[in-house]
């Protein structure tokens, strides 16, 4: 976001501050001064304020749109319409460019957590239709972003075109109470993405993610067979986070208790890994786009072990893979472990599919 924040033009202190000094000393130096001398300065002091003020009211030199240009290199990789004009405030921020605007999301991927959240947001963000915000936003989550309000909000959003759907991605407005009330307060309309994927995976893979951000300071101990199941009576810890979020149709039922299933896509996190064009192609169809992704733009990178982008760059095509801490090497889980919880979740599972009217290959 930082691009989109330039350097504001020179803006001026009041004019009558900058005078003072100016309009001191000229008035000190006439009066101890002798008739001619006088004259003199009076007519230098003139001098001196018409080239002041001349200098106030010359149009300020804005920068170039180098600022705008990011944004749309963020957005389609492309470069800026020549004829392109940025409108800025008083502060020198963007207020507005023929054409663009910043939106509110249209659509919102709100989860789950370590499901490709990532990989989603930015495979939907080649899309010449789509715009996101690549940072997560956590405005409606977190009680300190949602107090600065909607503007707020509406000014961390990329500026976009018209007919183009602006989103943004966080995570874990899935499992935050307070979320779906303010989504739909925002717009009830919002369509909802929501990528899922096996519930043991997605555990692991967030124990494993927990394990490499907290492994430094020394605070994560213990293997996950202890943290998910207490050893001496073989009962699943079911408070534990990661198995927490895994039990999806907690979370999704407070989502449809206020949007119509019709809103809400699921997009499945484990084909998403194998066969992203699939998922992205049903993506095209609920959010009402022209068809646009392809094995060109999309396509299997060896050496990652992934898929990846192909994103158009000045006219060609550059490979654009999500960085290491998007398919991490997950810790050794115990076949007898993977089994158990795979059992719990059963029967959570079957709720959320009779929720959804969707089932998931989650055996
Ligand atoms: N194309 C591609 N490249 C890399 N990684 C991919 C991709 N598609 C899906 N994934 C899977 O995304 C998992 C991370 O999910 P999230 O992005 O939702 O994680 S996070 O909650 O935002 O931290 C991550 O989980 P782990 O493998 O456990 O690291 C990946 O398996």
């Amino acid at each position: 976001m930082d691009s989109l924040q330039p350097t504001p033009p020179p803006r001026g202190e009041s004019l009558s501050r900058k005078l003072q000094p100016l309009l001191t000393t000229c008035l000190f130096t006439v009066k101890t001064s002798r008739f001619s001398s006088a004259l003199l300065l009076i007519v230098a002091c003139s001098l001196g304020f018409m080239l002041f003020s001349l200098k106030r009211t010359s149009p300020p030199v804005y920068p170039t749109a180098i600022s705008i240009e990011k944004s749309h290199a963020l957005r389609h990789n492309s470069a800026l319409p020549k004829d392109s004009v940025l409108h800025r405030n008083d502060s020198g921020g963007i207020l507005a460019a023929p054409g663009l605007s910043r939106k509110l999301p249209g659509a919102l991927i709100i989860g789950a957590r370590k499901a490709g959240t990532r990989a989603l947001l930015e495979y939907l963000s080649v899309h010449p239709q789509v715009v996101v915000a690549h940072k997560e936003q956590h405005f409606f989550s977190s009680e300190e972003n949602y107090a600065r309000g909607m503007d707020w909000y509406l000014s961390q959003m990329p500026l976009s075109g018209p007919g183009e759907i602006t989103m943004e991605k966080t995570p874990n407005y899935l499992v935050s109470d307070v979320t779906p009330a303010r989504v739909h307060r925002m717009n009830s309309s919002v369509l909802l993405l929501l990528t899922l994927r096996h519930p043991v995976t997605r555990a692991i893979s967030d124990y494993a993610q927990l394990r490499a951000n907290r492994d430094a300071k020394d605070l994560y101990t213990g293997d996950f067979a202890s943290k998910t199941i207490d050893l001496s009576t073989g009962k699943v810890i079911e408070s534990y986070k990661p198995l927490w979020v895994s039990t999806y149709h907690l979370h999704v039922a407070r989502w449809l208790q206020l949007f119509p299933r019709r809103q809400i896509h699921f997009v499945d996190g484990d084909r998403l890994i194998t066969n992203p064009l699939g998922e992205l192609r049903d993506l095209e169809k609920f959010l009402n786009l022209p068809r646009f992704f392809s094995e060109e733009t999309v396509y299997f990178n060896a050496t990652r072990g992934f898929y990846c982008r192909r994103v158009p760059v000045n006219g060609t095509l550059k490979d654009s893979c999500l960085g290491n801490t998007k398919g991490r090497k997950h810790p050794p889980v115990e076949q007898w472990v993977k089994t158990k919880l795979g059992q719990y979740f059963q029967e959570h599972n079957e709720k959320l599919f009779k929720m959804i009217g969707r089932r998931f290959d989650w055996t």
